[in-house]
């Protein structure tokens, strides 16, 4: 039975709003609810074509056909079942671009048990609420990534959270410590029968870029997320014979949906893990797959058309690049085309939902000026002023969103979904924008207080949190710098307490990473002022913080990339 038209019902009361009941049955007589799941999604691939590949992970030397996907979602799910996760459950993932992320997403799936998107950037402060607010039952780590040990971080949020029951690694038996398990030991050899969830039911929780302290986690439902698959995959050609390579880190929203691995898992194509978004790893991967899309963020799209003419490797295969996470400038666009010789689709999505891109047929001008248009008749776009009137059309304003595979509320959040979402449902998203005649969106820039770190969003009330923490410190805020590279970067402003032994920038900076925060929320630079300026009625100005932290100085040069750690300095 499905849940939608009432909320989800929690222990503790309503987990999250969902679709009012004649919203929902518009949807599905639409047809864009196809009342599929993705554990039956999966099944019905592997039926229709056992033999195709679904998964090469270069790393590890595997290549999962469907069939061999299917089997092992089968087998993990019944061994997770007989560790007592059950549907419903919570159970946060944290797995870089390894084949084991697909076969664990999709076990729980199978299950009806829920998996927490983490990101492998996430330390032991993200984790550890991931774990305790969702009260999560396990928690999946690979034993290494990136030179770092996921086993001492699991280690750390299991002593903070007691009621997280299992860690998982993915990895041999032998290298992993008591109490964890390693995946290789859970797989049981038969497969067990389960009800399963309907396709109204929750999938799992995505994590939201965020602008208050807590991140977010955002509810998608089977029927809703699969929407925006098979949606994206009309819109950007994906059909069986497409190749999509997984750059970016495979849990983020943009490269699992946008139509990313799982839009490509639906269309019975096959998807190539990338261990690093570089083009000395990618550029080999993609000629030696024969790699037809693949989807970047600005930073890296640029590195990539600076690389391609002189690669010895052949990207010819290369059809579609999809890019998006932050505003790609119109000059770094039109280099796309002639360096890499594929088309360029431009896409301005978000976790909670809406998904826009420009099209395969839109003339080159709108490909390089615009970030596209919905994917869906049925999104409902609103353009409005400050007090929620209406825009004509052309005038730059904040976007509200509505639809079939938008959100209605967070999860677990009230006070903050009374704030995010209109009576009405329209979701807030805190983007500023403007719609061209042809009903295309220009982003314009951002009402929400964070900044966008090369397309990893950051939360300026969580950074000050953590400044705020320090004995040394009497108030702090975070503002975004422009950079060149990243688009973005983050600049606290720091007042030190009076009577406060100085501090050194680079203290700041260590101490909020020993707090156990992803690198890339560690302030690029710490800059300490007496005062904060004020607007008219005596409250910190942002505006002005902003404007000065855009005043060209002789700052160093281009921060480091998306998932590089900021230096020390
Ligand atoms: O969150 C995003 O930035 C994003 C970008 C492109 C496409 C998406 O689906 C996204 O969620």
């Amino acid at each position: 039975m499905s849940v939608t038209g009432r909320p989800y019902e929690h222990a503790d009361g309503p987990e999250c709003p969902t679709w009012p009941q004649e919203f929902a049955e518009r949807y599905r007589a639409a047809g864009y609810w196809r009342g599929e799941t993705f554990g039956g999604m999966l099944r019905e691939r592997a039926a229709a074509h056992p033999d195709r590949v679904a998964i090469v992970d270069p790393a590890a030397g595997s290549r999962w056909t469907y069939e061999e996907l299917d089997a092992r979602a089968d087998r993990l799910a019944a061994g997770l079942m007989e560790r007592g996760i059950a549907k419903g459950d919570k159970v946060v993932v944290q797995l870089p671009n390894v084949a084991e992320f697909f076969e664990v997403i999709f076990a729980l799936f199978r299950i009806g048990a829920l998996p927490v998107f983490a990101l492998p950037a996430h330390r032991e402060t993200e984790i550890g609420y991931f774990c305790s607010f969702t009260e999560a039952a396990a928690y999946v780590i690979p034993a290494e990534h990136g030179g770092y040990d996921y086993r001492d971080l699991a280690a750390k949020v299991r002593a903070e959270v007691p009621k997280l029951r299992h860690v998982f690694v993915a990895a041999d038996a032998g290298e992993v410590p008591e109490p964890f398990e390693a995946l290789s030991s859970v797989r049981a050899t038969g497969q067990v029968e389960v009800a399963g969830p309907a396709p109204g039911d929750l999938a799992f929780l995505q994590l939201s870029g965020g602008s208050t302290g807590a991140p977010k986690l955002i509810p998608r439902t089977h029927d809703d997320y699969m929407y925006s698959l098979w949606g994206s995959n009309e819109i950007c050609g994906v059909d069986q014979d497409s190749v999509y390579l997984c750059a970016l880190p495979a849990a983020h929203n943009f490269p699992l949906s946008s139509p990313g691995s799982l839009g490509a898992l639906y269309a019975g194509a096959r998807v190539v893990l990338c261990p690093r978004p570089s083009p000395d790893v990618a550029f080999p991967l993609i000629a030696r797959e024969r790699v037809t899309l693949t989807g970047l963020v600005p930073p890296l799209a640029l590195v990539w058309t600076e690389a391609a003419p002189g690669t010895p490797h052949d990207l010819s295969s290369l059809e579609v690049l999809l890019v998006g996470g932050a505003k790609f400038s119109e000059e770094a666009a039109r280099r796309v085309r002639p360096a890499l010789g594929c088309t360029l689709q431009q896409v301005f999505g978000m976790a909670e939902g809406l998904v826009n891109y420009t099209r395969l047929d839109d003339d080159e001008e709108t490909v390089v000026t615009t970030q596209g248009r919905p994917i869906s008749p049925d999104d409902e776009i609103r353009v409005v002023d400050d007090d929620d009137n209406d825009l004509p059309v052309g005038a730059t304003g904040h976007l509200l969103t509505r639809g079939p595979y938008t959100i209605r509320g967070y999860w677990r959040a009230p006070r903050h979904n009374a704030r995010s979402f209109t009576e009405d449902g329209f979701y807030r998203t805190g983007d500023v924008v403007r719609l061209t005649p042809t009903g295309h969106l220009v982003v314009e820039g951002r009402a929400k207080d964070q900044i966008n770190r090369g397309g990893e969003k950051i939360a300026a009330e969580e950074v000050e949190n953590h400044l705020l923490a320090h004995p040394s410190v009497h108030d702090a805020n975070v503002v975004a710098e422009p950079d060149p590279y990243l688009g973005e970067r983050t600049r606290a402003y720091v007042i030190l307490r009076a009577g406060a032994e100085p501090l050194k920038p680079v203290a700041v900076k260590k101490f909020v990473r020993a707090r156990g925060l992803a690198a890339y929320k560690v302030p690029d630079h710490v800059e300490f002022v007496d005062a904060f300026p004020q607007t008219g009625v005596g409250k910190i100005s942002k505006k002005d913080l902003r404007s000065d932290a855009a005043r060209p100085t002789d700052r160093p040069g281009p921060g480091p990339g998306p998932g590089d750690q900021p230096s020390d300095t």
